[in-house]
């Protein structure tokens, strides 16, 4: 679904992102986790290709449209830039498809509206929706684009937590139906309960890979946000909850 290999980026005279090898298969989904300013953006734009970086991507090779077909995007901005209705905005995420009216398109587009409950919102112009329900919105717009892998830029920012919990499963859903998912987040918590793998990134490389349990121990969380927490092993997976920062560390 994705390959990045020796993936590196120079911004401003500084390496943003130093040699990412990553390999992401079907029915993973991923949460991609690091401070700010840890290069997860530019992780996600080079690995589309949108950034020229050096070393291999996946995606980056293919053609517009090819890649539309493999690889949906929730960027983080959420600028919304026409008064569109909600149903016409994810009818978008159909775009690359060779018919893009078909009884298939309306079906998808359907799904999409229906998994994110836009339902009573989908003749409501797209610009005075709050931000939450444009974030829903714009994961709905992904979503009708059907493709093996998602990748979402903070897709569960600024959601009230219902809608958060909500997105994480059906993030999780999809993953189940072999699917893949690589969604950047900033909720440890969240990431830890829903995600079957996490990338912790730290100064443009990756930290720590692995299953929930093995990236966020105390060290990593120490090492790469400066911060202590609790960890236990609740029922439904590992519950987080952050207790304070380390003074004086140097991150
Ligand atoms: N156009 C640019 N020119 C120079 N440096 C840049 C540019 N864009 C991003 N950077 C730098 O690259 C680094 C990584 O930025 P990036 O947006 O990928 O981080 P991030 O992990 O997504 O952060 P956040 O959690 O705050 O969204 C940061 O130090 C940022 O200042």
């Amino acid at each position: 679904m994705l390959e990045l290999r020796a993936l590196s980026l120079d911004r401003g005279g500084q390496a943003v992102l130093d040699g990412i090898d990553l390999s992401i298969g079907a029915g993973e989904f991923v949460g991609l986790l690091g401070p700010n300013g840890a290069g997860k953006t530019t992780l996600l734009r080079a690995a589309l290709g949108l950034l020229p970086a050096r070393g291999h991507s996946s995606l980056a090779r293919l053609s517009v449209r090819e890649r539309a077909r493999a690889a949906a995007y929730m960027p983080q901005g959420r600028e919304i830039a026409w008064p569109m209705p909600v149903e016409a905005l994810v009818a978008l995420g159909r775009i690359a498809h060779p018919h893009s009216a078909s009884a298939e398109d309306r079906a998808a587009i359907e799904r999409a509206i229906a998994a994110l409950h836009l339902s009573p919102l989908r003749h409501r112009r797209a610009t005075e929706l709050s931000g939450g329900e444009q974030a829903r919105t714009l994961i709905a717009r992904a979503l009708a684009q059907e493709t093996p892998l998602l990748i979402a830029d903070e897709p569960i920012a600024g959601l009230d937590p219902a809608a958060q919990i909500d997105a994480m499963r059906l993030f999780s859903r999809l993953a189940d139906r072999g699917h893949a998912v690589l969604a950047s987040l900033h909720d440890l918590g969240l990431a830890a309960r829903h995600c079957t793998r996490l990338v912790m990134l730290h100064q443009g490389r990756i930290a720590a890979d692995g299953p929930p349990q093995a990236v966020l121990t105390a060290e990593n969380l120490a090492r790469v946000f400066g911060i202590t927490a609790h960890l236990a092993q609740g029922p439904g997976g590992i519950l987080f909850q952050p207790l304070g920062t380390i003074e004086g560390e140097d991150r």
